[in-house]
């Protein structure tokens, strides 16, 4: 069984989100009841990669308004007076709504998923309101709306894993060696993962040789996350540091241990521009650079969903900049009960007094990229182009 980032029950609701920041240590599943602790999990990394927090700010909502209903159906005396009112009236639940979204929108910028997960909650929303539907109504098409989110998810990572995969393997030889960066596995998403999905159907078809995968500083969701998949899955793999990426490519060092041929780069996504440049976990752009310089394929796996058709290119993308305790600390989110609580060491690697600064996620651009692999299939660019033309790829699509 696959390791599982969220976990959603529809009767009797219940929300339990996996702490991401206390792995690969202690697997602690924390509950969520409201939207108030929905955007902590979301803002503090406790959940992270680009689909999963889309899809946990949809089930924060649902589940928070469930909760709500159950109480008004068993005991309504329970509930405050703003609680009830709404409950009895579609246009103060359609402010709830409202703020709740604009609430969960304000927990991470640069996944463009989480703005997406709330234009499509707020038209069911708005929708049900024109049509004179009743609070429940509203409240279950709104839930509907989010599981079903959650279940395409996992279809479309299928989909992805196994076109990367032929696309890999139709410009390469029949048993590869790939590099990743950051974690975009089954944590990242729904289940099964995006360039994660890739890597794990090559592997399911005996296509893998090898998996490099690097720490991904700040917060090592690379040394943490996808290492605990890799070694679930056993899938063979080596962890690398996010500086060796070079050295690996270049066929100057000789390794003694390791094959280390590389077919090709495969990272994910957490917003992609009409023209095809890619905001990932900061260091990808390096990884694309040298993947150039060394003629290999330099790949980008993400859900159409990830994909924002408003931004013409990566200079309109809003880059995140956090904590500067994500650099100077190990575990520098973990805060103080949680230490004592699980034993865990935070540890303070520079001086006193030096500066810091910490953006999340870079831009690739468009040109270093050889294709992006999506649930409708794979996009290139034209020959001798240097955008892709998205609008197109998805309007072809529908
Ligand atoms: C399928 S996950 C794609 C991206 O969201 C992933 O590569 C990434 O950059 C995650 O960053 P994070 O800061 O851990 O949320």
């Amino acid at each position: 069984m696959s390791l599982r980032a969220i976990v959603y029950v529809r009767d009797p609701p219940s929300l339990e989100i996996l702490n991401q920041l206390l792995l690969p240590h202690e697997t602690v599943y924390e509950s969520v009841t409201t939207v108030q602790q929905g955007y902590e999990q979301i803002n503090r990394m406790k959940v992270r990669g680009a689909p999963a927090i889309g899809i946990v700010a949809a089930l924060t909502l649902a589940i928070d308004l469930q909760l709500k209903l159950q109480t008004f159906n068993k005991n309504p005396n329970a509930l405050d007076s703003d609680t009830l009112n709404m409950l009895n009236s579609p246009l103060l639940l359609g402010n709830f709504i409202r703020d709740s979204l604009d609430h969960l929108n304000q927990s991470r910028p640069t996944a463009v998923n989480l703005f997406r997960t709330s234009d499509i909650l707020w038209e069911v929303t708005s929708s049900g309101i024109k049509k004179n539907l009743g609070t429940k109504q509203i409240i279950e098409t709104l839930v509907d709306t989010a599981v079903q989110m959650m279940n395409d998810d996992l279809i479309d990572n299928n989909n992805i894993g196994k076109y990367g995969a032929e696309f890999i393997l139709r410009n390469g030889d029949k048993r590869i060696c790939v590099v990743t960066h950051c974690n975009t596995g089954s944590l990242a998403t729904s289940g099964y993962g995006t360039a994660l999905g890739i890597i794990r159907h090559l592997h399911t078809h005996g296509n893998l040789l090898h998996a490099y995968y690097t720490e991904t500083r700040p917060y090592n969701q690379g040394s943490r996350l996808t290492s605990y998949e890799l070694l679930h899955d056993k899938i063979p793999s080596t962890l690398i540091c996010d500086s060796m990426v070079s050295a690996l490519l270049s066929s100057h060092f000789s390794f003694k241990k390791i094959d280390h041929k590389i077919t090709a780069i495969i990272v994910g996504a957490d917003r992609v521009a009409k023209n095809g440049d890619t905001a990932n976990k900061i260091g990808t752009y390096q990884l694309a650079i040298t993947a150039k310089y060394h003629n290999v394929m330099f790949i980008v796996a993400a859900p159409s969903t990830s994909i924002d058709l408003k931004i013409k290119n990566g200079r309109d993308i809003v880059i995140e900049e956090r904590s500067e305790d994500e650099v100077v600390f190990v575990n520098g989110l973990i805060k103080q009960d949680e230490i004592e609580k699980y034993q865990i060491r935070k540890v303070r690697v520079p001086p006193e007094g030096v500066k810091v600064w910490n953006p999340s996620f870079d831009v690739t651009p468009a040109e270093l990229i050889t294709a992006i692999v999506t649930e409708k299939g794979v996009v290139e660019k034209e020959k001798d182009g240097k955008e892709f033309d998205l609008e197109k790829f998805l309007m072809s699509q529908n």
